[in-house]
């Protein structure tokens, strides 16, 4: 039975159960067989897809052989790995893994993808903080309603993150008053950023440990955004585009600039891929149609998934309430949530590239 359910196709990576880590248990008690699997990414919603496709995959076990007649119960959990990142600063010992949401231009919605990308991932199960490290526009605040909110500091050194939707959240914006002049907001900002990097109490033991620390980076693909990318050890990145050439172009910039320095490209979000017309409902790609698609093939990464240009992603996190937040059962919060989970599972299956040693061949 192990067999038939590790030939099932894991939807997130398009890849059968027996290619990845994942722990598939079988075991038999009073004419019930118990069957479960364990994922390496959050799966929460997945839990009736699963059970309906392993009971089909089953049940001609189930109708003849020792089996036939039996009760199929089956589980579906996940336990998400942590990435090795050596040394890294006392703080960010009790975050399992970093990932980096980044566009190589402003304005194609970055933010408001990193937002829904870690509700999303709550969503589905997983303990989850958002650091907002855009120095030049914090939006975090404006996006999760915490407007005004002033961090906590706890034994004089640490900033307690500001609980906001499930997620634990930290941005300039919570440091930085409207006052801050404007001068003084870069230097301010880029060792502002350093100290929420390194002084941010995400969780107080490893019992706690967030799964994911989601990092709202910079737009742009110049040295602020290098530094951070080596500063801490990213589990991967996810690179947001419009499917405009110009944006097109500057995403390859992104891949290219976290390939220079080892870290794993998750995929690509496609952002106002299509608009819907509110008043007759016809789709039109008004940015160009297929460009993610194209830049995931060309440099080997994958198309993680395509949000359409909509009202209501503008007003619901313009308002302090994003859409996964807002509309939890929606078509596009189903989408960001496959989005979360396809990018989870691409940070699982990195770490199976680095854990696993070559073997050293006797010459
Ligand atoms: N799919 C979408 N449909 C409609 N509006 C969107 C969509 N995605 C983002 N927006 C809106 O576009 C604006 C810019 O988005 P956002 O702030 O996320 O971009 P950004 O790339 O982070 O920008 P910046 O470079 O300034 O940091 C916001 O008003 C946001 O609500």
């Amino acid at each position: 039975m192990a067999e038939v359910i590790g030939a099932l196709q894991d939807p997130a990576t398009d890849l059968p159960l027996d290619a990845l880590d994942a722990d598939i248990e079988v075991g038999i008690e009073d004419g019930t067989v118990y069957t479960s699997v364990i994922l390496g990414y959050p799966c929460d919603s997945q839990q009736d897809d699963w059970a309906r496709r392993v009971r089909a995959a089953c049940a001609p076990l189930l109708a003849d052989g020792p089996l036939a007649g039996a009760e199929l119960k089956f589980d579906l959990f996940f336990d998400v790995p942590r990435t090795e990142s050596g040394d890294v600063p006392e703080s960010l010992r009790a975050v399992k893994n970093i990932i980096a949401v980044a566009s190589g231009k402003g304005g194609v919605g970055k933010s408001t993808t990193a937002v829904n990308l870690a509700l999303a991932l709550a969503a589905e199960g997983a303990s989850v903080g958002l650091l907002d490290a855009d120095i030049y526009g914090p939006s975090l605040p404006t996006m999760l309603g915490t407007e005004g909110v002033r961090p906590q500091v706890k034994g004089g050194k640490f900033f307690v993150p500001v609980a906001a939707q499930g997620l634990k959240t930290m941005s300039l914006g919570y440091l930085l008053t409207e006052d801050t002049p404007a001068v003084w907001r870069g230097p301010m900002a880029s060792g502002a950023l350093n100290q929420m990097l390194t002084q941010t109490l995400w969780a107080e033991d490893d019992e706690e440990a967030l799964d994911y620390l989601v990092v709202d980076m910079p737009p742009g693909t110049g040295d602020i955004q290098l530094t951070l990318a080596q500063k801490v050890t990213l589990a991967g990145a996810v690179i947001v585009t419009t499917p405009q050439d110009l944006a097109l172009v500057d995403a390859i910039k992104g891949v290219e600039m976290f390939r220079k320095v080892s870290v794993p490209v998750l995929g690509i979000v496609e952002n106002m891929a299509l608009h819907t017309c509110s008043a007759c409902g016809h789709q039109e790609p008004i940015f160009g149609a297929g460009g993610g698609e194209k830049i995931a093939a060309d440099y080997d990464t994958r198309l993680l998934g395509r949000l359409p240009l909509a009202m209501s992603i503008r007003q619901q996190t313009d308002s302090g309430e994003p859409t996964v937040a807002a509309e939890p059962a929606g078509e596009v919060a189903g989408l960001y949530r496959e989005i979360a989970r396809k990018a989870a599972a691409q940070v699982w299956m990195a770490q199976g590239d680095g854990g696993v040693l070559p073997e050293i061949e006797q010459g």
